[in-house]
């Protein structure tokens, strides 16, 4: 006993709902287990005492899901986005969220960089044009267009996009953003309006959450408004395009282009896409690099022992 050792009573370790099937590889596993009792989906009928729930995949955190944790008071996502939680639900029962991103918002703008520039200067598109065989066949592949310069606004200055504008700014760009809120500490011009914003604009960059507010953010109107030469990327959620409109302004010409990692029905993808040349198709992987899944498992193991310590979580939404 503690008291006859004099060494401290070891603490039951902390009980840990996981939530979906992780893609998590042994060594994340066994240190989560080192520091905390793990209860899988499977086991959901034993969980009514527990508070706590890591979400390690984008499987949908339900009303029913909620129901089913009584106790429940924190959920720990891993991703980015957490759309896929029902947050007024957790609103209601006063859970408090935290996500991850934090963990990959570098790894996220550095994405959104790169479509823009394959976009603007055709480099997917030439790869493609010298595989083929068509260089120097049929002549040099047409000329692209200048990122420096370029008037490119920021749908959602949060992390992610807070990351891009920096990145941008390099580039010599001039940033201007849209987000539920100016933001007082930032200088870039702010526009409530995402058509406004569209329109004193060359390129649209969306990294935004996908809420019921944002649902199709980009709608033709703002394409309108963007007009003929203007590109647009998206590393945010598929549905925070109106994808049937986007794809009938990218076939005929009414947009210049462009830069899409994420889609409205993944893992499907519209067939008039895969025709185009002014589009670049991305798997949903603007977040997946080995460093980014290394610090999104020290901020969840972080915000897990945070809210065990009952200490602010690291990365509340
Ligand atoms: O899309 C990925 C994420 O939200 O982390």
């Amino acid at each position: 006993m503690a008291a006859i050792t004099g060494e401290a009573e070891a603490e039951a370790p902390g009980v840990v709902f996981v939530h979906g099937s992780p893609p998590f590889g042994l060594p994340f596993k066994d240190r989560l287990l080192s520091r905390f009792q793990l209860i899988h989906t499977s086991e959901l009928a034993e969980s009514s005492h527990v508070k706590v729930m890591l979400c390690m995949d984008h499987t949908p955190v339900t009303s029913q899901t909620l129901h089913k944790l009584p106790s429940l008071e924190c959920i720990v996502a891993s991703s980015a986005g957490v759309d896929h939680i029902d947050l007024p639900t957790c609103r209601l029962r006063g859970i408090a969220v935290s996500n991850g991103s934090q963990a990959f918002s570098e790894d996220v703008a550095d994405y959104a960089v790169a479509l823009l520039m394959d976009v603007l200067r055709k480099i997917s598109a030439g790869d493609r044009y010298l595989r083929s065989g068509l260089w120097p066949a049929k002549g040099d592949y047409p000329l692209g267009w200048k990122l420096g310069g370029k008037r490119v606004g920021i749908v959602g200055l949060g992390n992610i996009g807070s990351e891009v504008a920096k990145r941008l700014v390099a580039f010599g760009c001039g940033i201007a953003y849209n987000s539920r809120k100016k933001r007082p500490s930032v200088s870039f011009p702010y526009y409530a309006d995402v058509c406004d914003l569209a329109a004193n604009s060359d390129i649209l960059v969306i990294c935004c959450a996908l809420t019921s507010e944002t649902h199709h953010i980009i709608n033709k109107d703002v394409m309108t408004a963007l007009g003929k030469e203007g590109v647009i990327i998206n590393v945010g959620r598929g549905s925070l395009i109106n994808e049937k409109e986007l794809v009938q302004f990218l076939v005929e010409g009414q947009i210049r282009g462009a830069g899409l990692d994420v889609f409205e029905n993944e893992p499907i993808v519209p067939r008039e896409l895969l025709e185009l040349d002014n589009v670049v198709l991305s798997p949903h992987n603007a977040v997946v690099t080995p460093e980014a899944f290394e610090a999104m498992q020290e901020l969840a193991i972080a915000n897990l022992e945070a809210f065990f310590s009952n200490k602010p979580l690291l990365s509340p939404i």
